[in-house]
């Protein structure tokens, strides 16, 4: 059964069309990938793929829990790493899944650093060690590769194909080069370029047009 599914999604945004028609099934060990230039709508997709956006026509589905990764990790600054992490993992029922996390994405020596002291890079992987604590199958990511260095980046790998080969999905959004074996690819073009198919193989996407700027 599909993780996630996006079935003739149009997504709006301050009364402009960003995309229509988009059909995708994100199945178990799959991913996907989402480029296109700067406000052609990538984060608005993964927000709506969250249920932070509601699509203006067209129904995302699946009953996959869903941990999404944004610019915000939404960490208590004062706490330490580990508690901060462990506020939401007690939340999702997962307490005990806060040490491994933090070992998963190179953060074990922070664990008791104040969040407000991470660097920008250690912020991004502490927010991505929300989403590892979080168990959740499907893992919707933004940008997750921003202000990383090479050997967080290749962590970050890791922890995707693992989590890809352990049965869970990822939907990504990003500018960066970052290995995704056989990800389908979502391409959401400049805007003017008109309608026309944007993705191939088995993504589907009827069309797509844009309102005026
Ligand atoms: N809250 C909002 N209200 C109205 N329009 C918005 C809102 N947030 C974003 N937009 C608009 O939606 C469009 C798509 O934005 P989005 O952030 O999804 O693009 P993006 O492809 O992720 O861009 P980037 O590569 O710069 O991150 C942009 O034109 C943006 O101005």
């Amino acid at each position: 059964m599909s993780l996630l599914v996006f079935r003739d999604v149009t997504c709006e945004r301050g009364g402009r069309v960003l995309f229509e028609g988009l059909s995708f099934a994100l199945e178990p060990g799959g991913a996907a990938l989402v480029t296109g230039p700067n406000g052609a709508g990538k984060s608005s997709l993964i927000r709506v793929a969250a249920g932070l956006l509601r699509p203006a026509a067209g129904a995302v589905e699946g009953e996959a829990p869903r941990a999404l990764l944004t610019e915000v990790a939404s960490l208590d600054e004062e706490l330490p790493l580990a508690e901060a992490l462990g506020f939401w993992a007690r939340i999702d029922g997962r307490a005990d899944a806060v040490a491994d996390a933090l070992i998963k994405t190179a953060l074990s020596d922070l664990a008791e650093v104040p969040v407000r002291l991470l660097s920008t890079g250690q912020r991004r992987r502490a927010a991505f060690a929300r989403v590892v604590a979080s168990g959740a199958p499907v893992w919707l990511l933004d940008e997750p590769a921003n202000g990383l260095d090479s050997a967080a980046l290749a962590r970050l790998e890791d922890a995707i194909a693992r989590h890809r080969a352990n049965g869970g999905g990822v939907l990504i959004a990003s500018h960066t080069q970052i290995a995704l074996p056989d990800a389908k690819p979502i391409h959401l073009p400049f805007p003017g370029e008109g309608r026309g198919p944007v993705a191939t193989g088995p993504i589907l996407v009827p069309g797509l047009r844009r309102g005026s700027d």
